[in-house]
Parts: C-alpha cells; sequence; structure tokens
C-alpha cells in the first residue's frame, strides 16, 4: 500500500497516529551557553501543546530547530512518523510546519495579499497568480474565522489582525503544524479570546499547535499537554488534566512561586511628580490623550490599567519626555514644563526619573550593541563612564554591567555578549537593572512600561519585588501595564484609562476585577 493510503487507513480506523512531532536527543550549544541538552519532545497529532520554562530555559531554540532555523549539534527529528533533516524554513515549509514568531515577519509596506504571495510563488507567475491565491485565501478565511483585510498594507493593521495574517499565510503554505512562540504578548484580552477561539477551531480540524508561552493560565485553558524545560532540559512532560498553575510554576524554577500581592501598604508622601490637563493630538489630528491629571507620591505604586491603546503609551511618553504634548503641565524635581518648553530625556534623568519603556527593541536597547553598551544606555555621559573629548571608561561599564547581571540575575551572565542574542525576558531584566542603579543613589521617579512581559513567572517575582523595594525605599513608581494580574498584585492605587482619558480611580482595596472591566470599557 502506497504510504498515503497507510496514512489515510490509519487516521480512518482510529489506531494511534505517529506524533506529528518527534524530537530526541536534541542538543544545541551557542559557545559556552548549553541551550539543548538532551531534549525529547514528543507532540500528539492534532492537539495543542505547550512549552513552558524560565527566560533561557531553551524554548524558542528547540523550536528554531524544528523550523529549521538552527541546525542541531545532535539529535532525531521525526515529522508525523517519518524521520527528517530540517536544513532551513523551507524545508520545513513543505514538511507541513509552520511558524509565527514573536516579532512579526512581515514586509511593513506591502498589501497582506502581496505578504502571502512574498516567497511562494515564482515572480513569473504574480500577476497571474494574484488572483487564484486571493480566492484561496478568502476560502481559508472563511473557513478558520482567521478575518485579514488583503488589500491593507501591512503597517495599517492593528496588531491582533498582523497575527492572524501569520497565521493564514502558514496556513496558505500547507502548514499541519503551527508554532506559535508567546502569541498573545502582544494582544489585548479581546483580541487573545479571538486567538483562543481561532485555535481551538484549528485544533478540530485536526491542525497540531506547540504554543511558547509564559502565561500558565492560558496553558490550562487551551492545551492538552505541556512541556516543562529548565536550563536546556525538560523537567517535566504532563497531560493538563494531570498538573496545575502551582505544579507547572513549580517544576518551572524550582520552588514555589508567589504572585500575588506582599508587604506592607504603602505610606505615601509628598508628591513628586505631577501632571496637569495633558492632552496629545497625532499628526492626523485625533485625540491620543485628553485632560490627564495624575500626581505621583514619594512611597506609593501608580498602577495604571487598560486595555493597549488607550492613551497610555502616550502618556508614559510624555511624561518620559520622549515626545511634547499639545496642552497641559508638568511639575517634576521643582520645575514646571509647558509644551512650548518640555522636558526632554536628558532632563528627566538629571531630575532622578528613570523610565523602562514598552518596546524594549525599539526604545530601551540597541540589539546589535554588547549587553555592556546597553546597561549604560542614557548615562554614558556619566563621569564615571566618560574621559576627556567623549572617550569612554569601557572597563567601568563592564564591570557595572556584570554587577548589575548578578543583582538581576541576568542570563548568560556575560557583558560582551551582543544584546540581541538574550532572551526576552533576560534584556527586560537588564535594562530594569540599569533603571534601577541609577535610580539607586536618589529615589525619586520610576516610570515602568508593561515590567514583565515576555518574562517568566520567577522574574516575574523578583521583578516585583525590585518595584516595591523602591517604593519602600522612597520612590514614587507608575506602572503601566496591559495585565490586570500585574496591576493589581503591584499597586496602591489604580489610575483606569479608556480612549485617552481617565475614566476612572481606585484605592486597592475598592479594586476587583469588575470594577477595573467597567471602567476599562469606559463607564465613568
Ligand atoms: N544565537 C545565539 N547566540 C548565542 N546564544 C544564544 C543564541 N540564541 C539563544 N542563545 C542562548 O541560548 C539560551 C536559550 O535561549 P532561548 O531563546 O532558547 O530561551 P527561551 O527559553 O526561549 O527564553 P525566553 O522565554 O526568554 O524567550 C539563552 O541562554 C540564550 O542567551
Amino acid at each position: 500500500m502506497p504510504e498515503q493510503a497507510v496514512a489515510t487507513a490509519v487516521q480512518t480506523t482510529g489506531a494511534s497516529r505517529p506524533p506529528a512531532v518527534l524530537m530526541q536527543g536534541i542538543e544545541k550549544r551557542f559557545g559556552a551557553v548549553h541551550a539543548n541538552r538532551a531534549v525529547q519532545l514528543r507532540v500528539d497529532s492534532g492537539t495543542v501543546h505547550g512549552i513552558v520554562g524560565e527566560n533561557g530555559a531553551g524554548k524558542s531554540t528547540l523550536m528554531s530547530i524544528l523550523y529549521g532555523f538552527y541546525e542541531a549539534d545532535a539529535g532525531e527529528i521525526s515529522i508525523e512518523g517519518v524521520p527528517a533533516k530540517i536544513r532551513g524554513s523551507r524545508e520545513a515549509i513543505a514538511l507541513g510546519i509552520g511558524m509565527v514568531h514573536q516579532h512579526f515577519m512581515l514586509v511593513d509596506t506591502l498589501s497582506a495579499l502581496d505578504n502571502v504571495m512574498l516567497g511562494a510563488e515564482p515572480s513569473w507567475r504574480l500577476a497571474a497568480a494574484r488572483a487564484e491565491v486571493r480566492a484561496k485565501l478568502e476560502a481559508l478565511m472563511r473557513e478558520t474565522g482567521l478575518q485579514v483585510q488583503l488589500d491593507a498594507l501591512v503597517h495599517e493593521l492593528p496588531v491582533g489582525e498582523r497575527q492572524r495574517l501569520e497565521i493564514l499565510k502558514a496556513l496558505f503554505r500547507g502548514a499541519r503544524i503551527l508554532i506559535l512562540d508567546e502569541p498573545t504578548a502582544v494582544l489585548t484580552p479581546q483580541e487573545t479570546e479571538q486567538l483562543f477561539v481561532t485555535l481551538r477551531g484549528l485544533r478540530q480540524r485536526g491542525t497540531t499547535i506547540l504554543l511558547i508561552t509564559h502565561k500558565l493560565k492560558e496553558i490550562m485553558a487551551l492545551c492538552d499537554a505541556v512541556t516543562v524545560m529548565r536550563a536546556g532540559q525538560v523537567v517535566l512532560d504532563t497531560k493538563i488534566a494531570d498538573t496545575s498553575i502551582d505544579g507547572l510554576a513549580e517544576a518551572m524554577v524550582g520552588r514555589r512561586v508567589n504572585l500575588g500581592r506582599s508587604g506592607a501598604a504603602a505610606k505615601p508622601g509628598a508628591v513628586l511628580l505631577g501632571a496637569q490637563g495633558l492632552g496629545v493630538v497625532d499628526s492626523l489630528g485625533v485625540a491620543r490623550l485628553a485632560e490627564v491629571s495624575l500626581q505621583l507620591r514619594a512611597g506609593e505604586i501608580v498602577g495604571i490599567a487598560g486595555v493597549s491603546g488607550n492613551g497610555q503609551s502616550e502618556l508614559l511618553d510624555v511624561l518620559s519626555g520622549l515626545i511634547a504634548p499639545s496642552s497641559g503641565t508638568l511639575t517634576l524635581g521643582g520645575q514646571s514644563f509647558t509644551p512650548q518648553r518640555w522636558l526632554n530625556p536628558r532632563t528627566a534623568r538629571a531630575l532622578r526619573l528613570a523610565h523602562v519603556p514598552e518596546d524594549r527593541h525599539r526604545r530601551a536597547m540597541v540589539l546589535p550593541f554588547g549587553a555592556w553598551e546597553s546597561a549604560v544606555l542614557g548615562h554614558q555621559q556619566q563621569p564615571r563612564y566618560s574621559r576627556w573629548f567623549g572617550w569612554m571608561r569601557q572597563r567601568a561599564m563592564r564591570e557595572d554591567t556584570a554587577l548589575m547581571m548578578e543583582r538581576y540575575d541576568v542570563r548568560p551572565r556575560n557583558p560582551a555578549l551582543r544584546s540581541s542574542k538574550f532572551s526576552g525576558g533576560n534584556q527586560q531584566k537588564l535594562v530594569l537593572a540599569r533603571e534601577a542603579q541609577f535610580f539607586a543613589t536618589e529615589p525619586q521617579v520610576l516610570l515602568v512600561g508593561q515590567p514583565t512581559r515576555g518574562v517568566d513567572i520567577g522574574a516575574i517575582e523578583f521583578i516585583h519585588g525590585r518595584l516595591r523595594a523602591m517604593r519602600d525605599a522612597g520612590g514614587a513608581v507608575l506602572v503601566v501595564s496591559s495585565e490586570l494580574d500585574e496591576v493589581l498584585a503591584l499597586a496602591d492605587r489604580v489610575i483606569v484609562m479608556n480612549a485617552g482619558r481617565i475614566s476612572g480611580e481606585l484605592p486597592i482595596e475598592q479594586c476587583s476585577e469588575a470594577a477595573l472591566g467597567r471602567l476599562m470599557g469606559g463607564a465613568q
């Protein structure tokens, strides 16, 4: 019987199908870093399989090997029961494997349709194939519910729609096995819900899904089985029914983790930052921020809750001096600022305001730089680092970076490694270490956007502890987070934003998910 017929016979008789993915004895080293050690992964066909682990545990490396982006140093892979050598993404695609990366691989200036066609068709066929591809995509959209405006340019699409396009593209190329790397990190709660509906639908159609995420709630809600990695190895492989959030957390970190509230209540003191009537109008004349007034006091953490895109990013940009508002005033360190003469990041630093931006790749570090350069970014003018005529004291920078890495448990502890080579969570720890180290000299104001996006739960516990310590040392901390759980765990009072305005403010004792949810939806 031909192979195809055997496979069909096995499926229709319901006999056990070979696993969609079987990886055995996978080894991968990057210099001194042993990123994957004797990894074994078995993913049953037509299931959603979670992969979790601390930052740097080796999850992305393993998936990159499966997608042919890296070659394993040793080990075997079989796809749907057939041994495979996957030497590049083309071979992966030919085997029915698709991957949606954390940072999308789309061309912003092309339409959604052209992005799907790119690389999939020989160029001479482009014009002729257009109508055919469009028809196929429309059918696929109807079948899967993955709605995308095919003629819109990618940069015009909201993040959730770009992600749908990536999934659609993978399915169009015949993916039966879909790898999703932290798909919900950039999504709003509504988009996340919608994605889950889609993924459940795909599973129903027989697609196998591999899901990397730090959100254990999502693993419990969506997956059939989960593999936990630690330090390059698999430490737990279990059906979802046989585990719990606490069980997974403990397997990941090797100890119990507490992500709830802890420590004493805040004792707010003097106002360290005051903003009055802030407004931002974008280049199209749309008001992004309107009449926002707030005060940050010494010794408190203020949380900003809201669905992403409701003015939180603009608020952080204005308060940190990255952009000037169209209206409003700001008082900081005894100085007043107006739109005509607004704060700039350099003055902000001189007035002891530290800022951990939301978008760490674009704003917080320079990816091709060594970690030691990213770790002093913005502070390179300090006498400790600069000599005459702009010469840098590299030794001091490297030594300080090593200390920051030690204190914030940044792995690997290598100041010379390029910033881009660190896993996402470790990049975040490095940025926070930089801002905190500078902050520790004289606590004032710390603005943090999405403090733990892409960060593992052990590190979340650690980062939350550091933010509380800064508050207890007399700092005023503003935390903007799209994770309600995070706001509830950290804040002493919560300001809710909707459509660029403050829709309400509650002390933490009065915050329930329902009350915040109402304000996030715009109720006053
Ligand atoms: N191209 C590379 N060169 C050098 N080291 C690398 C490279 N890619 C990954 N690493 C290292 O390999 C280890 C595993 O990284 P990997 O990205 O697989 O972790 P991860 O579990 O996906 O982490 P995160 O949850 O933070 O994304 C880390 O120590 C990382 O710094």
